[in-house]
């Protein structure tokens, strides 16, 4: 059986970025393989369920508004960092403020973690709309540098054309996701416990010959 729980992960994953990045689009495309052009102002947790390499995953998506004042919606935001394995940081190439308002979430997830007291999460930056190259204003550079410096992953997508990036985006994540849960050193349970003791007195007993 622990073979085989060992090939079942569950992953929380939480959306951010600001309006109009592409985040329903990016989310939709991964679930359905489609892309639809408008989404409407709708906030929605998804599950969804993939097998991979022989692992069963089960994706929990949190598609969510962005809200400029972080601290106006403290008790969501802390929810949803206390909610998530990984995110998935949304801007688009063309629009500057997004990718800053990315940096911005970064730093404000990892003050949540330490204030929380939790553990580092993954995190994978996306920029989105990689298709309106002519209207690029944040350089692939500037988002590779980012990743760089805040041990990130990075992809540039375009959800609107392409399902296998945004695939390598979520999946990216859950190889982190599956890392950062098997590093995790679980408190012995009651099971634990019963065995080491044993495995005490067995030696014990066995020096003692
Ligand atoms: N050209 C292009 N347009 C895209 C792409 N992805 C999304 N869009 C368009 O960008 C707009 C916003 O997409 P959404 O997926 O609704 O963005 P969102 O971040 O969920 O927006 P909010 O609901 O405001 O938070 C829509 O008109 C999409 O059709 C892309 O890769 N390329």
């Amino acid at each position: 059986m622990t073979g085989l729980n060992a090939l079942k992960v569950d992953a929380n994953v939480v959306v951010l970025g600001t309006d109009r990045v592409g985040k329903s689009a990016l989310t939709v495309r991964f679930l359905t393989r489609r892309f639809i052009g408008e989404y409407g102002d709708i906030e929605s947790i998804y599950s969804h369920n993939v097998i991979v390499d022989g692992r069963d995953i089960t994706f929990n998506i949190w598609d969510s508004p962005y809200c400029q004042d972080l601290s106006r919606e403290t008790t969501l935001y802390e929810k949803r960092v206390q909610w998530a394995d990984g995110f998935v940081l949304v801007y688009s190439i063309c629009d500057r403020a997004s990718f800053n308002a990315v940096t911005k979430l970064i730093q404000s997830i990892k003050a949540t973690k330490d204030y929380l007291g939790m553990d580092k999460v993954p995190v994978v930056i996306v920029g989105n709309k990689k298709d309106l190259n002519h209207r690029r204003t944040v350089l692939s550079e500037e988002g590779r540098l980012l990743a760089l410096t805040t041990a990130c992953q990075f992809y540039e997508v375009t959800a609107a054309e392409n399902y296998h990036s945004i695939f390598m985006v979520f999946h990216g994540l859950i190889d982190r996701i599956h890392a950062s849960k098997s590093s995790i050193k679980r408190p012995a349970g009651i099971k634990g416990i019963v065995k080491s003791m044993s495995a005490v007195f067995t030696r014990k007993r066995t020096d003692s010959l």
